[in-house]
C-alpha cells in the first residue's frame, strides 16, 4: 500500500509519534494508503523550518529568479501530468477527463499566472506637492508577508491548494500545507517537485492530519504563522479566525455557496441547459461555485425542468479510468450520508422529486464506494432546508418566477455571496442583474469560465477578501509606502 508522508525541509518524514491514518478510496470503499499524521510537535517543525527559509538562500532569489523556478514548477507538474492525474483520480475518485482538461491543467497554471503577475505589476507611486515647490516622491515597496498557513480542501485539491501556494512563493513566502485528510496525495507529490527543480529546503512543507486537535488547528494556533489562506466549509472559517484572532494574524477565506442559477425565457436553451447541468453536477456537485438553487422564468419552466432531468439520467457512474465514465462518487461516507440525509429532508418537506433522490445501483465491484444520484426537486418553499442550506451534492431546487425584480430577491435571499449564473439573450438585463445580486463572481451565458488574472472570492458568508491576479498581492505581500522628500 502507498505510503505517504509528511513533507518537512525537504524531506519525507513520518511523524514523531509513529501515528498514521488511512485514505479510503470514495469508488471502492478500501484503503489505499497510509499517511503520516502530523502531530504538534510536527507541525512546530514544519513552521519552524518555514520560517527560517525565509531568512536563507530564498531571501536572496531576485524577483526572475523565483519567476523561473515558478515556471520551472509549473514544467515540470506537466512532464509528470500523469502521476498527477493518477493521484487526483485516486484521491477524488472523478473521471479522469476532469483531472486531465480542468485540475492538473490549472494546478500547473496556478504557478505561471502568478510567476507572470509579480513580474509585470506596476509599483505605485504618487508626486505630493510641497510648500517649497520641490515635492516628494511616494511609492510602495511590496515584501514577502513570512510563514502562510495553507488549509485546502478536499472538492479540487490539488487547484485549491496551488492557487494558494503559486501566490504565496511568487510572492517570496514559505508555506506549511495542510490539505484536507481526504485527500492528501498530490500536496505531497508536490513536494517531489519541488525538489526535483531546486526550490530551497524549508519553503514549501506539507503536514497531515485534521482538523480541530490536529494538524489543522496546531498549524493555524502557531504564533509563527503570519497569515492563514483558506477554501472549505464557513463554520471551518469561524474557528479559524477564532485562531487567527491571537496575534492579530491576517486571514483570507473562500467558502461556502449557495448558488443561484437563473435562467430566463430569452435564453439560448440548449446552451442554458447545458451550463446549468454541468454548474449543479459537475465534480458531483463538489465545487463551491456550483448551482444548487436554480430559478427560472415561468413560459419555459416545464420544458426546463424536463431537458434538466434528461442531463441528470443521462449520467454514466463507474471508475475514473473506464470508457465513458463521466460522474464520480462523493468523497466520503459521511459526505454521501450528509447528502441523503438533504435528499430525505426535501421529501420530507413535500417537494417533488423530478429525478434521484436516492443511492444508485452500481456494479459489484464499487457497491462500498460513496455513490450518489444527481437530483432534481420542485415545488419547495423559499426556506426549504434544502433552498437554503449548502448542501455541496449533485442536486438543485428549480423554482418559477414572472419578473427581473422578483428573481433578485429570490437570488439574494441567502447568507452566502458566492457565484451566480445568468442565462439571457438580453445584454443590458444581465448587465443590470449583475450589478444586483449580492455575489463576488457573476457569469453571464457561461459557468466556471475561469480568467485567472480577475478577483475570486465571496461576499456575507461566502468570505474574506479576493485572490486572483493582483488581488492576490493584497493578501500575500505587506505593501510599505516610502516618502522621498526631493
Ligand atoms: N470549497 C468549498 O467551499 C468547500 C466546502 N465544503 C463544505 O464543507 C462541508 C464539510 O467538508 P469538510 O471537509 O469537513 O470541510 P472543512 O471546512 O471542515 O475542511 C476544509 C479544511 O479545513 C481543515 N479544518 C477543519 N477544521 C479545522 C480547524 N478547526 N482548524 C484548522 N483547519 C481545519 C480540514 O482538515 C480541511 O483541510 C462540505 O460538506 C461542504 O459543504 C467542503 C470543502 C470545500
Ligand atoms: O477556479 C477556482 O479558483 C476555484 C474554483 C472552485 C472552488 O474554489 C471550490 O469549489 O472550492
Amino acid at each position: 500500500m502507498r505510503q505517504v508522508e509528511n513533507f518537512i525541509r525537504g524531506e519525507f518524514v513520518a511523524a514523531r509519534d509513529g501515528k498514521r491514518f488511512d485514505k479510503v478510496s470514495p469508488v471502492t470503499g478500501e484503503v489505499i494508503a497510509s499517511i503520516a499524521e502530523a502531530g504538534r510537535s510536527d507541525v512546530n517543525e514544519a513552521v519552524l523550518a518555514a520560517k527560517a527559509a525565509l531568512q536563507g538562500e530564498w531571501s536572496t532569489f531576485t524577483t526572475n529568479q523565483r519567476v523561473e523556478m515558478l515556471y520551472e514548477v509549473a514544467d515540470e507538474i506537466t512532464r509528470r501530468f500523469e502521476d498527477f492525474v493518477e493521484a487526483e483520480m485516486a484521491d477524488t475518485g472523478q473521471p479522469s477527463h476532469v483531472m486531465r482538461h480542468v485540475f492538473i491543467p490549472r494546478g500547473a497554471a496556478n504557478f505561471k499566472i502568478f510567476a507572470d503577475t509579480i513580474k509585470n505589476v506596476p509599483t505605485e507611486s504618487f508626486m505630493l506637492d510641497t510648500p517649497d515647490g520641490a515635492g516628494a516622491l511616494n511609492y510602495g515597496v511590496r515584501t514577502p508577508k513570512g510563514v502562510i498557513g495553507v488549509i485546502s480542501p478536499w472538492n479540487a485539491p490539488f487547484m485549491l491548494m496551488t492557487w494558494k501556494v503559486g501566490p504565496a512563493l511568487a510572492c517570496g513566502n514559505t508555506v506549511v500545507v495542510k490539505p484536507s485528510e481526504e485527500t492528501p496525495l498530490t500536496s505531497v507529490l508536490l513536494g517531489e517537485v519541488m525538489n526535483k527543480v531546486g526550490v530551497p529546503k524549508g519553503v514549501y512543507n506539507v503536514v497531515n492530519g485534521f482538523g480541530p486537535d490536529s494538524a489543522g488547528a496546531f498549524l493555524t494556533e502557531h504564533k509563527d504563522v503570519d497569515a492563514i489562506t483558506f477554501t472549505g466549509e464557513t463554520r471551518t472559517g469561524t474557528a479559524i479566525m477564532k485562531a487567527a484572532a491571537e496575534g492579530t494574524r491576517d486571514v483570507s477565506f473562500e467558502m461556502g455557496g449557495k448558488n443561484a442559477g437563473i435562467v430566463f425565457a430569452d435564453c439560448d436553451f440548449d446552451k442554458a441547459i447545458e451550463g446549468i447541468s454541468r454548474s449543479s453536477f459537475l465534480n458531483s456537485g463538489q465545487v463551491c461555485l456550483g448551482t444548487e438553487r436554480v430559478y427560472v422564468e415561468r413560459p419555459i419552466f416545464d420544458k426546463f425542468v424536463a431537458a434538466l432531468k434528461e442531463k441528470a439520467e443521462a449520467v454514466n457512474y463507474g471508475k475514473p479510468t473506464d470508457e465513458g465514465v463521466n460522474y464520480g462518487p462523493l468523497i466520503s461516507k459521511e459526505h454521501q450520508n450528509k447528502v441523503l440525509s438533504y435528499y430525505q429532508k426535501a421529501v420530507e418537506d413535500g417537494a417533488t422529486v423530478v429525478t434521484g433522490g436516492g443511492v444508485p445501483e452500481v456494479p459489484e465491484a464499487l457497491k462500498d464506494g460513496n455513490w450518489i444520484q444527481p437530483t432534481i426537486w420542485t415545488g419547495l418553499s423559499d426556506d426549504a432546508a434544502v433552498v437554503r442550506e449548502e448542501i455541496f451534492g449533485p442536486c438543485c431546487h428549480i423554482r418559477p418566477f414572472d419578473t427581473e425584480e422578483e428573481v433578485i430577491g429570490l437570488a439574494n435571499n441567502t447568507d452566502y455571496g458566492l457565484a451566480t449564473t445568468i442565462w439571457t439573450k438580453d445584454l443590458p438585463r444581465a448587465h443590470r442583474m449583475a450589478a444586483k445580486i449580492d455575489v463576488g463572481i457573476c457569469w453571464v451565458n457561461s459557468w466556471f469560465l475561469r480568467d485567472l488574472r480577475t478577483a475570486f472570492g465571496g461576499t456575507k458568508q461566502s468570505g474574506i477578501g479576493r485572490e486572483g491576479g493582483v488581488h492576490s498581492l493584497e493578501f500575500y505581500t505587506e505593501l510599505r509606502n516610502v516618502c522621498v522628500k526631493l
